[in-house]
């Protein structure tokens, strides 16, 4: 499979090395499409890709996939012309908190014959989400995100502070860097006005902790996610990226698990 990615930040780094250099089944990142082709020339070099600041010529560059690695005014501007032409795994999943914008690409892969894949992010357990959401039986979703202070607020705090607690369609306005899992939890269960999340700047912790319960008529279920950050980028978890790999790795499985 040749891939396309765009954006070449710490997820498309991660994608890189993981899949270029240490190798990842069939898969290989052939080209990489971003805004400023001089500012990342080296990446030609270094992971024996190409760089492209052209879309057309990116799209044409014999790329099966795209996967955006970029940021949600990127998945707006740049993806209905991309699912045209090519399936696409998105990871900034707050971009389809827009509801107009989310039929807009469903419409889109309807008339092209498009797949969009949504990896599941920085946090677990949309498997469970889902299935009990498909018969109507969720009751309630809420998700606590505990992130290391700085990485949410500008000002120095010594202790604690809720940041933000309404809902998912609120939250990822106010903090679109940082609470994408609240739309991938959203789409999964109960929708984006109905999905409850606090945000936490703490000081003390290094970790990007997600905490998710779930209600229902199968019963309860609680899940808590303790991150490890991307050097590259500490408001991105390594998970995050991880399961962008996992996505692609998944779709090249003929024994598919889940569900
Ligand atoms: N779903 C989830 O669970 C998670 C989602 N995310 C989201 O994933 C996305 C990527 O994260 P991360 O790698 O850490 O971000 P970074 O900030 O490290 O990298 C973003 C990259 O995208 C590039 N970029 C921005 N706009 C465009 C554009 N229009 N065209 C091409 N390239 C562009 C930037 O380049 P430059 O500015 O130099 O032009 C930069 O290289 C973010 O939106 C983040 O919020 C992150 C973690 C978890
Ligand atoms: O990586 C994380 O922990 C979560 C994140 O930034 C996001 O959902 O936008």
């Amino acid at each position: 499979m040749n891939i396309g990615i765009v954006g070449a930040g710490a997820i498309g780094n991660f994608l890189m090395k993981e899949i270029n250099h240490n190798g990842v089944g069939e898969m290989r990142i052939q080209s990489v499409f971003v805004r400023d082709q001089i500012k990342y020339q080296n990446l030609e070099h270094q992971f024996n890709i190409k760089v492209f600041d052209r879309l057309d010529a990116f799209l044409d560059s014999g790329i099966d996939i795209v996967v955006e690695a970029a940021n949600i005014a990127a998945v707006h501007d740049l993806f209905p012309k991309i699912l045209s032409e090519k399936d696409v795994v998105l990871i900034s999943i707050g971009a389809l908190a827009d509801e107009d914008f989310l039929h807009k690409m469903n419409d889109l892969a309807e008339t092209y014959k498009r797949t969009i894949h949504l990896p599941t992010g920085a946090v677990g357990g949309l498997d469970l989400l889902q299935n009990a959401h498909t018969c109507g039986g969720v009751t309630s979703v809420s998700l606590t995100t505990r992130k290391p202070a700085q990485t949410l607020i500008d000002e120095y705090v010594s202790k604690e502070v809720v940041v933000f607690d309404g809902h998912a369609s609120e939250a990822i306005k106010q903090f679109p860097k940082n609470i994408n899992v609240s739309i991938i939890l959203s789409l999964a269960g109960v929708g984006i006005e109905q999905t409850n999340v606090t945000i936490i700047a703490d000081p003390t912790v290094e970790n990007n902790i997600h905490t998710i319960d779930i209600e229902g008529s199968f019963g309860s279920a609680s899940l808590s996610v303790t991150n490890n950050p991307l050097a590259e980028n500490p408001k991105t978890s390594h998970l995050a990226a991880m399961s962008v790999l996992g996505t692609l790795d998944h779709m090249t499985k003929r024994i598919k698990l889940g569900g």
